[in-house]
């Protein structure tokens, strides 16, 4: 199996890359460094500097490694960058997607793995409840439109043209390498910013001051597995999640604890755009031995580790 990463130089990437490398498998990375950095691909891994958009580049990084597989984790990720620049994201996300599955079906690759959103694309999930992959996407942001899109195309080629593939609809992604910087990730921000002794804004749920929204925290490594699974066993669509609901006031705490330092908490209003509250079913993919294995207060401190190391 000789795999192609997109995005390999990212945070979640960069984990993919190791796990596989772990596996034996040969590895090669493609990542334009826009968000990724050139030093989180380990030494040996060939690496293509190109960006997605360029189908040259797309088509020159094929024609060298020869990928079997390809795991697509690059993508303009910011909801808030898509609001404002949806254009962007559509030439990112959709164009430069469509010129990877073109080489894809120019070179004869078995299968794609995508990084879809579990946190964007089922909108609202009310109170009590878990988002199962059987909901209908109800995208409320350009990049939760791109990343359904893509989702059909997937679901086109493999009809079409005979390509396998697997969309991993990830929750909230956490872990040592997230950038607290630019993209989101409130774990890798607060975990800085606590270390640094810096003040903290909690956006509110509803009023400012209250407990803020709820999300799926998944840790990085565990995503890594569940890629693997995906990458040699599955095929359709699978949320990545823990099925565990976690507001962003326990997500303070957890890093406090962890940091050994009480934060300085700035309550601010909702951030416009941010749903409420999205916990994803992790059952379809627990069905394929699949389970969760850093859980939240020992992933944040594993975060909490690395930013220590860093800061
Ligand atoms: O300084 C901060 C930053 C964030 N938050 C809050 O923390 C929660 C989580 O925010 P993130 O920005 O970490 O995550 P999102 O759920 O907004 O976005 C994540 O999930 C999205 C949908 O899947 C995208 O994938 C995105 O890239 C990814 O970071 C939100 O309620 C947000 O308001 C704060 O209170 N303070």
């Amino acid at each position: 199996m000789r795999v192609l990463v997109t995005g390999g130089a990212g945070f979640i990437g960069s984990h993919i890359v190791e796990d596989l490398l772990a596996r034996g498998l040969e590895v090669a990375v493609l990542d334009n460094l826009a968000t990724g950095k050139r030093e989180n691909v380990p030494k040996g891994v060939p690496f293509f500097r190109v960006d997605l958009r360029d189908k040259e580049g797309v088509e020159r990084a094929f024609r060298e490694f020869r990928p079997t597989h390809v795991s697509h984790q690059a993508a303009q990720a910011s909801v808030k960058v898509s609001v404002e620049d949806p254009v962007l994201d559509f030439e990112v996300n959709l164009l430069g997607g469509l010129n990877l599955l073109e080489a894809c079906r120019q070179y004869g690759v078995e299968k794609l793995v995508f990084a879809s959103t579990g946190g964007a694309i089922y909108g609202e999930v009310p109170e009590g409840e878990r988002a199962e992959e059987t909901w209908p996407p109800r995208p409320k942001s350009p990049y939760a439109a791109s990343k359904a899109a893509f989702e059909h195309y997937l679901s086109v080629y493999g009809q079409s043209y005979g390509l396998k593939w697997v969309s991993l609809r990830y929750g909230n992604v956490y872990g040592p390498r997230q950038d607290p910087h630019g993209e989101a990730g409130v774990v890798a921000i607060f975990a800085e910013r606590v270390l640094k002794g810096l003040p903290v804004t909690l956006y509110a749920r509803k009023t400012p001051g209250d407990e803020g929204c709820v999300r799926d925290y998944v840790y990085v490594g565990d995503v890594a597995e569940a890629h693997a699974l995906a990458l040699f066993s599955l095929e359709g669509i699978y949320n990545v999640g823990t099925g565990e609901g976690h507001t962003t006031r326990e997500v303070l705490m957890a890093v406090a604890e962890a940091a050994g330092k009480a934060p300085e908490v700035q309550p601010a209003p909702p951030r416009p755009g941010d749903l409420e509250r999205s916990v994803l079913s992790p059952l379809k993919l627990m069905a394929h031995g699949w389970r969760p294995k850093v859980g939240f207060q020992e992933g944040i401190r594993l975060t909490v580790d690395h930013f220590r190391g860093a800061v």
